[in-house]
């Protein structure tokens, strides 16, 4: 029998997809989640309990009712811009709340937790690609949150025995690859579901925030990796943490960057419509390239990315995408919504 694992934040975009990939491997999984930012209809699998991690009392019933193997946690509030305009807000759930999952679990006795932590831990990278040894120096309040958690995630193993493993995603995109699952932010501000509603028609174009950096094409650099290979990266992390082995953490990414024109592009490789494009200023805490070196997660996980042809992540995401759309469907910036 495998082990109960809870999935915090599991009705969000990467958590949905980690749910029905834990069921498929014959786990069972329990999903807490605000739904705040989720989505009741993502959770495809498993048990799903609405309730905040601000609640401690609610958190004390959920440990004493299951006997948790292990806890992947995924809640968090997500945008950096936001974090820079409302930091308590910010600490609050991203710091505190983790707290508080943290205690439950050391009062009931769980003793592994799987970590969704960032590369905005790294701030303004020093040097390219960004592997684990490079210095933590976040630019902003969301990325100090994700980096005070893995203090306290480190704290807490010496203190107490809590074997932990954050995940440094570089940025997540696409969905699943039968169209089971997407990315359903709201507001969305992610760059490729943004590039695919200026492609749909349910945005007019797309803005593209700054075309002077020092890259080849003027335009930011990113590395994104396929949300089914991250679930991938979880899956391995779970397997490290249930053989016993010790605490750690692993960059993600394909360590392949593309830029904004280049997402462009292949959006419109991939749909076949032209995206109308307008060049807008620098959006304040960019940095000019992001990209992962994730030589360590291939190593000591074995993690393979699948889908490292940023063709098939637009691909995928296309579909989802593409399903969403009806003739009743909103358009959101006063574009008109093509049938
Ligand atoms: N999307 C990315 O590119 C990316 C990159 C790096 C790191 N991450 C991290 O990965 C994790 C998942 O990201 P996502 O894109 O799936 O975000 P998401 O917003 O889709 O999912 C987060 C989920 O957590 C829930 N939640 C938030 N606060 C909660 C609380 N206090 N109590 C209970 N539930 C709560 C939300 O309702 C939502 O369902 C986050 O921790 C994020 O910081 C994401
Ligand atoms: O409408 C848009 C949206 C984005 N971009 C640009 O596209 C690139 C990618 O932007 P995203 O917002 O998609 O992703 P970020 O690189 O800003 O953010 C990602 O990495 C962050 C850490 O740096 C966080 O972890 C965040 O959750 C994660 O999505 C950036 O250069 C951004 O300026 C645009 O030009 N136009």
């Amino acid at each position: 029998m495998k082990s109960k694992i809870l999935i915090v934040g599991g009705a969000g975009y990467i958590g949905s997809h980690m749910v029905l990939r834990l069921a498929q491997a014959g786990y069972d999984v329990v999903v807490f989640d605000n739904l705040s930012h989720g989505h009741r209809d993502a959770v495809l699998a498993g048990e799903l309990v609405v309730g905040d991690l601000a609640d401690r009392a609610m958190l004390a019933r959920l440990f004493a009712a299951h006997r948790f193997g292990a806890v992947m946690h995924f809640a968090s509030s997500i945008q950096v811009g936001e974090s820079v305009q409302q930091p308590a807000r910010y600490y609050a759930n991203n710091v505190g709340n983790t707290i508080h999952l943290v205690e439950a679990m050391i009062e009931h006795g769980v003793q592994r937790l799987i970590f969704s932590s960032t590369a905005a831990i790294f701030g303004d990278p020093i040097r390219i690609p960004i592997d684990e040894a490079h210095p933590r120096q976040p630019v902003n309040p969301y990325g100090w949150s994700k980096s005070m958690v893995e203090q306290i995630l480190a704290d807490c193993d010496c203190a107490h025995g809590l074997r932990s493993v954050a995940l440094r995603y570089f940025n997540a995109a696409g969905a699943h690859p039968d169209g089971l699952l997407g990315e359903r932010h709201d507001p969305e501000t992610h760059l490729i579901p943004l590039v695919l509603q200026a492609a749909s028609g349910r945005r007019t174009h797309i803005g593209v925030f700054g075309t002077d950096y020092d890259t080849p094409d003027g335009t930011c650099i990113r590395d994104y990796i396929h949300v089914q290979d991250l679930v991938e990266a979880h899956l391995l992390a779970l397997d490290w943490l249930l053989q016993g082995k010790a605490s750690t953490a692993f960059n993600l990414g394909n360590g392949h960057g593309f830029s904004i024109r280049e997402v462009i592009h292949a959006v419109e490789t991939v749909t076949g419509q032209r995206v109308a494009v307008q060049d807008l200023p620098r959006r304040a805490g960019d940095p000019a390239i992001l990209v992962a070196d994730s030589t360590r997660a291939r190593a000591a996980l074995g993690w393979q990315p699948q889908y490292t042809d940023l063709h098939d992540i637009v691909r995928h995401a296309w579909m989802w995408e593409s399903q969403r759309l009806s003739p009743t469907l909103q358009p959101l910036d006063g574009a008109k919504t093509q049938n």
